[in-house]
């Protein structure tokens, strides 16, 4: 862990099951490497991590398994520690590099802008070599503009200890908002194309199709069905993410997926038992598949590896950790900016409410930030959408870090000025709708401007009880305490209480449940409005990334504007914008 992070905490666990064929699973870490340096339950960093894997490799080895580390893309955007330098990314990739993952895909926030595609193509890619797989991606390269495979489609390997074969697969979901250095191509296209006919022709034990791409997106279906139609019997494995939830189900009996949630708070774990070789495969042959969802937690990582803070870490895993705080020190990531007077919550408090990050937005920040000195009379309408809110603010400094943590996009407030308010005003509503605008494909579904959460959460999740004190969350698992006298009952800390489709067991720390409030696809200031009566007119204000949304409203509405009426309404960045309003109004310390 860093210099710095909370010590972890001692829970109740559940324990591994190991298979023939395991694996841990990453994704979505959105630069969180470092660890979550003030929450004690995902508090291990990327170096600690690294240790964890090198011992889990070593049981493999020795219980003559296989153990196979997946990651399923969205590795940037979201920490300072990928954000916070320029280049960005400076010392991210040499960091993320030092864990060993056997297959690696890309998610959508490598594309969004191009040089982050561009760095991607030129770091992460050549340094995981045949382990990157871009089986729907093509890369361009502006400068000859060459179109390429982004990586190779597919991989044919052996597994180290039991020469079992795997076919892999590396997706991603059918994502158009990518830089035009990108190519995505929609998976249904990409399983009629003549190298996956082949590909799931190839004789092999398991397959393995890793995907930024949430479970139970229909992008997976489509896959499971194109290898199954040709595969009866053969196992098929998904990993998947994007939507930032622990998630796992099964398409078939021979079939499992698992999503292991954000921000490096889980380390997924899945394995796969039973006759697994070609050889031994039947009607009658039957598989069992486990999951866990490991919180990012160092005393959870010794106990899973049986080792404690004196054996746990190895030579790599303190070099990793060093390089971290290395690179964290020099972005003066640590940097405060202003001491945040309480806890501002994204879905753990209801909005509008005053433990709402949204609501302090809405009332606090907007209306101080969304201010054109040119304009600065006209009353506007300012809108941000909150999917481009990432994280909560803890009551403490608010630091550089949690600037980008809080706030990672470029996302500038842009207008169109003088909208008529009886249309104007009417926008926020047709955001807000669920589902999508307009029967047409662009802009996507009204719910990407959301946080990815609620792709799949719809209906907010109220836990007025604390079901641990039932025992049956810990699913008949036996309880062991950790760092707790015999007898004693532990201390649960809040966190992870998944229901998947297997059950209520799969987190391997018992939690406190906490609530999930669903907030609206935008939320919206009025600022400077008459004191008495309507204005005529208003600046519409919003983010850009909202853009295509806002525009097909206004037309709805029988606004007629194009991207020709949209311009900057205020010089910097949101993040920007929202880090400078936190200098000048919250005390310096705290
Ligand atoms: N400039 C941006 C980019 C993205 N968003 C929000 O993030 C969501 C995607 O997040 P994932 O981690 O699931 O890929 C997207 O749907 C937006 O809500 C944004 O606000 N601004």
């Amino acid at each position: 862990a860093q210099p710095g992070a909370a010590e972890p905490v001692p829970a109740p666990m559940r324990d591994l099951v190991w298979g023939k064929l395991n694996f841990l699973h990453t994704t979505d870490t959105h630069g969180w490497h470092g660890g979550h340096l003030q929450e004690p339950q995902y508090s291990a960093d990327w170096g600690d991590y690294v240790s964890f894997a090198e011992h889990m490799r070593k049981k493999a080895d020795m219980d003559g398994v296989d153990l196979l580390l997946v990651d399923t893309g969205d590795r940037v955007e979201g920490n300072g520690l990928y954000d916070a330098s320029s280049p960005k990314g400076k010392y991210y990739y040499d960091i993320y590099r030092q864990q060993d993952v056997d297959i690696i895909c890309t998610g959508n926030h490598e594309l969004y802008i191009a040089s982050t595609a561009d760095r991607e193509h030129l770091h992460t890619v050549p340094n995981f070599k045949d382990k990157y797989i871009a089986s729907n991606l093509d890369y361009i390269d502006t400068r000859s503009g060459e179109r390429m495979p982004m990586a190779q489609r597919y991989r044919k390997f052996q597994t180290k200890n039991q020469k079992l074969d795997i076919v892999a697969f590396g997706f991603l979901f059918d994502f158009t908002g990518n830089a035009n250095n990108t190519v995505v191509q929609p998976v249904r296209e990409t399983v009629k194309e003549k190298w996956f006919q082949e590909a799931v022709r190839e004789e092999t034990d398991v397959f393995v199709v890793i995907g930024h791409v949430g479970v139970r997106m229909p992008e997976f279906q489509t896959i499971f069905r194109e290898i199954r139609k040709l595969n009866p019997l053969t196992p098929i494995l998904f990993f998947g993410g994007h939507v930032h939830i622990r998630d796992a189900t099964a398409y078939d009996a021979r079939s499992f997926a698992v999503a292991s949630g954000r921000y490096f708070e889980t380390i997924g774990w899945m394995s796969v038992d039973g006759e697994l070789e070609r050889a031994a495969r039947s009607e009658r042959s039957r598989l069992s598949f486990h999951r866990r969802y490991i919180d990012n937690n160092l005393l959870g990582l010794h106990h899973h590896t049986g080792l404690n803070a004196t054996s746990f870490l190895t030579e790599h895993g303190r070099n990793v950790s060093a390089m971290i705080t290395k690179a964290r020190t020099e972005l003066d990531l640590d940097y405060a900016f202003g001491c945040a007077p309480k806890t501002l919550w994204m879905s753990r408090s209801p909005y509008p409410g005053q433990n709402s990050i949204y609501s302090w937005i809405e009332n606090e920040v907007l209306p101080d930030v969304a201010v054109n000195p040119r304009r600065k009379d006209v009353p506007r309408l300012a809108i941000v959408n909150t999917g481009s809110i990432r994280f909560d603010i803890f009551k403490g400094p608010f630091t550089r870090d949690t600037t980008y943590i809080v706030s990672p996009f470029l996302s500038k407030m842009t207008y169109i000025p003088d909208v008529p308010y009886a249309m104007a005003r009417k926008v926020i509503k047709l955001l807000n709708n669920a589902g999508k605008i307009t029967a047409s494909s662009t802009p996507p579904d009204n719910r990407f401007m959301a946080i990815p959460e609620q792709l799949v959460i719809h209906e907010s999740i109220i836990n007025n009880e604390v079901s641990f004190a039932s025992g049956d969350d810990l699913g008949g698992a036996p309880q062991k305490p950790l760092g707790e006298g015999a007898g004693q009952r532990p201390r649960l800390t809040e966190g992870y209480t998944t229901r998947d489709d297997i059950g209520n067991d799969g987190d391997d720390t018992v939690h406190l449940p906490v609530n999930f409030y669903v907030v609206p696809n935008c939320i919206q200031a009025e600022v400077d409005f008459p004191s008495d009566g309507e204005p005529e007119t208003v600046d519409l204000v919003f983010m850009d990334f909202i853009t295509p949304w806002v525009l097909i409203a206004l037309r709805l509405l029988g606004g007629e504007y194009s991207r020709e009426h949209v311009q900057l309404y205020v010089e910097g960045t949101f993040t920007e914008l929202m880090a400078g309003w936190i200098e000048k109004s919250w005390p310096k310390r705290c």
